[in-house]
């Protein structure tokens, strides 16, 4: 099963495919499907994979590569000698970032071993990596050595909401949004869940050898030498603490600075800034929130119950209770990603350009569609609950009283729920309401694969 991944392969296809020397760097999170993405590249070409591991890599490689040119035996054990006996080969280097952990130095060697021996030949160098501060600081930045030798980067991102389909065509919606809420679209975790999800997860969680305990701690290190105080500020957001203020009360620390750990959280794609739509991008007043769901899965359901976990004793029932309040959150997602694939189709009332959330004080918009040029703006609240005719309309009249404190006077406005499920959707003709029945019009995608 390979999902989605087209553009990506494509693009890694026609490096592949050129006539000159091309380096390629891959990156993105643990688990999302680099190694796959890469591998499925040269399914049917002659290639050299290499995962670097911690140590003694120079032995390792000469082991892998020498199954593809027999020649490499007679090579001394130095990169530079390596690489001569490998031109024109598609050589692909997994986890890079533990060969310049085993030696720092290797980046000015491949940049000598690109500049001397590879920039003339049909070579192509793929180097695959996961420790996003790593990749961006040693490799992508650029202060590296490695700064303009690279021909392309492709950085790899979770699967969308609607691909879940793909891998669960049997579940339903609602279903699919629970997983979600688990799994992102890391198709590491996706691969992993049984259906009935529920019973899955009790099993997962009973396990005494489960991923789902060291999963995060193992993410973190990846990062971070020091993740206690990371972990925290995840803890404190992933229990709806989005303002800074907020975050600082969470952890008791209300006089010291913890900008430069957020800013850490953002670079490691942990955590997003959001600012409200219609605020500059400079604006002070953001919120943060937590980028992917696993993680936020893990620190509101998991680690607060470890103990209880690791002694035995720890029920399924403990996060099924909280689950659906969770869900609120991962269902403001699903509902962009459902607006956007509307907005695409040409299926809303306008083209809007910028989509995101609004708030000013204590009130607060789930999602804001905006197109400024027609001055046409939709304002939307998500509900992860099951809405009757009355809570539709106190909503809508809400909405309405809200979208006038936004301050887009001479905007054609228009409104919209997007609910689990809505009684009598069609009594209300001047609104635009979903629910999750509405879901096969933007999110059904063809099943591509057996
Ligand atoms: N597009 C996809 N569709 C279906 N399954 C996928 C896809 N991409 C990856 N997988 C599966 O997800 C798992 C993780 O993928 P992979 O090992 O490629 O990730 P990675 O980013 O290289 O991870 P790590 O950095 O942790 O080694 C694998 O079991 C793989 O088969």
């Amino acid at each position: 099963m390979f999902i989605n991944r087209e553009e990506k392969l494509k693009a890694l296809n026609e490096k592949l495919n050129s006539n000159k020397f091309e380096f390629v760097v891959i990156y993105g999170r643990r688990r999302i499907g680099k190694t796959k993405l890469a591998l499925k590249s040269v399914e049917n070409k002659e290639h050299i994979y290499y995962l670097a591991v911690e140590g003694d890599n120079l032995k390792h490689f000469k082991r892998y590569a020498s199954k593809v040119v027999l020649t490499i035996e007679y090579a001394k054990e130095d990169w530079e000698a390596y690489f001569n006996f490998l031109k024109d080969k598609i050589i692909i280097i997994d986890e890079f970032p533990n060969l310049i952990k085993e030696n720092p130095n290797i980046l000015s060697l491949f940049q000598r071993i690109v500049d001397v021996h590879l920039k003339d030949t049909k070579t192509k160098l793929i180097i695959l990596g996961s420790s996003i501060s790593m990749m961006g600081e040693k490799v992508l930045s650029y202060k590296s050595p490695l700064y303009g030798r690279k021909t392309g980067v492709l950085k790899i991102r979770p699967l969308k909401f609607k691909h879940l389909k793909e891998f669960f065509p049997n579940a339903t919606w609602k279903e699919l949004v629970e997983i979600y809420g688990f799994a992102d679209g890391i198709p590491y975790y996706l691969e992993k869940i049984k259906l009935p999800f529920w019973d899955y997860l009790g099993e997962e969680i009973k396990r005494i050898d489960s991923f789902l305990r060291y999963e995060v701690d193992f993410l973190m290190r990846y990062e971070f030498e020091e993740p206690t105080t990371y972990k925290k500020i995840l803890e404190a957001i992933s229990f709806g603490n989005h303002s800074l203020g907020e975050i600082k009360n969470y952890l008791g620390l209300r006089h010291s600075d913890i900008t430069p750990y957020l800013k850490n959280l953002i670079e490691t794609e942990f955590i997003e800034r959001e600012i409200p739509i219609t605020e500059s991008s400079k604006a002070k007043k953001g919120k943060y929130y937590i980028k992917d769901n696993f993680i936020a899965f893990y620190f509101r359901c998991i680690f607060p119950n470890l103990s209880a976990i690791e002694e035995g004793i720890f029920d399924i029932d403990e996060i099924k209770s909280d689950y659906n309040q969770y869900l609120g959150f991962v269902f403001e997602k699903v509902a962009k990603e459902f607006l956007i694939e509307l907005n695409k189709m040409n299926k809303l009332p306008f083209k809007f350009l910028n989509i995101g959330r609004w708030w000013k004080k204590e009130e607060e918009i789930d999602l804001m569609a905006i197109n400024k040029k027609e001055k046409k703006a939709l304002f939307v609240e998500v509900k992860w609950r099951n809405l009757k005719d009355r809570d539709v309309k106190k909503i809508f009249n809400d909405l309405e009283r809200k979208s006038e404190l936004v301050g887009l006077d001479n905007y054609e406005k228009y409104y919209s729920i997007i609910g689990k499920e809505i009684k009598n959707k069609e009594n209300f003709k001047d609104y635009l309401v979903f629910d999750l029945e509405d879901f096969d019009i933007a999110l059904n995608v063809k099943i591509s694969h057996p």
